[in-house]
């Protein structure tokens, strides 16, 4: 059995990591995330303690390895972005050696948490957003993988940001890391080959579960594993006011019939340009005048306006 990281408690604020190969200092400050392969913390690099990061610690060296040679790769192929792997080492804590890496802080929160806190009307930026960031991942060769909320962060502005690429997997491939129900194996619609439409399956899924997530926990605990289908899928995204009018670009992504993740950002703009999508039927929802009072409201529609225009 793999010894897993959460059996051993969060480490105090304040601790020190000092890598034993590259002698970088680290104090973790926070607690991130707990996450099957390791802890997750915000720490700040020694001395002076201004720049932060986040660490990643494991007892899995070798998971761990495999995590930080994926994030090393993808620095190398994905050159629009800045490099996100920043340091890999170990360090000894309690008497025991533990392997880390450190990588970008990511400052934001799940998706699903951010269309409760914002409001339904931010869904056409985020998701827009999170397109083009997958399209620029696959045009470098990779898959995601394991899209779900808890890694795709939103920031300030609707900023989208992916974090856990431990999963990624080279197109081809199988995909290495994947939740149950954003899985399109899991939904009898698909192999888990690494390809865009593994990718596209998985937000399809992330907006059902962030908007309509009570019954799709419910349908998956109903259904018999033959009946796992897109169209039982469909069937909660046709009768959801706020899904409805994506009822076509959903579809598509359910059934695999996006050429590429820029095809389907450009369909995804297209569905909220001329029926409004989501924010137009979050119109509809009492109270609406009331939230347009709320400075949250009031920016959101302003982000989504200049993302209409650009
Ligand atoms: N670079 C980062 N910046 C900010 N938060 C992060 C970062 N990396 C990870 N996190 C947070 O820590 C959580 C767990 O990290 P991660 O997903 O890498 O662990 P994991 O063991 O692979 O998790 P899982 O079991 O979900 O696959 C993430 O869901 C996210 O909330």
């Amino acid at each position: 059995m793999t010894t897993s990281s959460n059996e051993r408690l969060p480490l105090p604020k304040g601790t020190e990591l000092i890598g034993n190969w590259n002698g970088r200092k680290y104090r973790l400050e926070r607690l991130l995330g707990l996450g099957s392969n390791g802890q997750v913390y915000l720490a700040s690099s020694l001395p002076g303690g201004r720049g932060s990061c986040a660490v990643k610690l494991g007892l899995e060296a070798a998971e761990l390895q495999g995590e930080a040679n994926i994030l090393a790769s993808l620095d190398r192929s994905d050159k629009a972005r800045p490099p996100f792997l920043l340091d890999v080492d170990d360090a000894v804590l309690e008497g025991k050696t533990v392997p880390f890496y450190a990588m970008r802080y990511v400052p934001g929160i799940p998706a699903a948490e951010f269309l409760r806190k914002n409001g339904p009307q931010w869904l056409g930026v985020i998701g827009y957003r999170l397109l083009e960031r997958l399209s620029r991942l696959h045009e470098a060769g990779w898959a995601f993988g394991d899209v779900k909320s808890d890694n795709v962060l939103i920031g300030d502005y609707g900023r989208v940001e992916l974090v856990d690429y431990g999963g990624a997997s080279a197109f081809g491939r199988s995909v290495r890391q994947f939740t149950e129900i954003y899985d399109r194996g899991y939904w009898s619609a698909g192999s888990r080959t690494a390809d865009p439409a593994y990718d596209l399956f998985g937000v399809a899924v992330l907006w059902l579960h962030a908007l309509d997530g009570k019954r799709l926990k419910q349908l998956t605990r109903t259904l018999i594993p033959q009946n796992r289908h897109p169209r039982e899928l469909m069937k909660l995204v046709r009768t959801h006011a706020q899904l409805k009018p994506l009822e076509g670009w959903m579809d598509k992504a359910f059934a695999g019939k996006f050429e590429s993740a820029k095809d389907a950002s450009s369909y995804w703009r297209e569905s909220f340009r001329s029926k409004g999508g989501a924010a137009k039927q979050g119109d509809s929802v009492p109270g609406w005048m009331a939230g347009l009072l709320g400075g949250a409201i009031v920016l959101s529609l302003f982000a989504a306006a200049i993302w209409m225009l650009q």
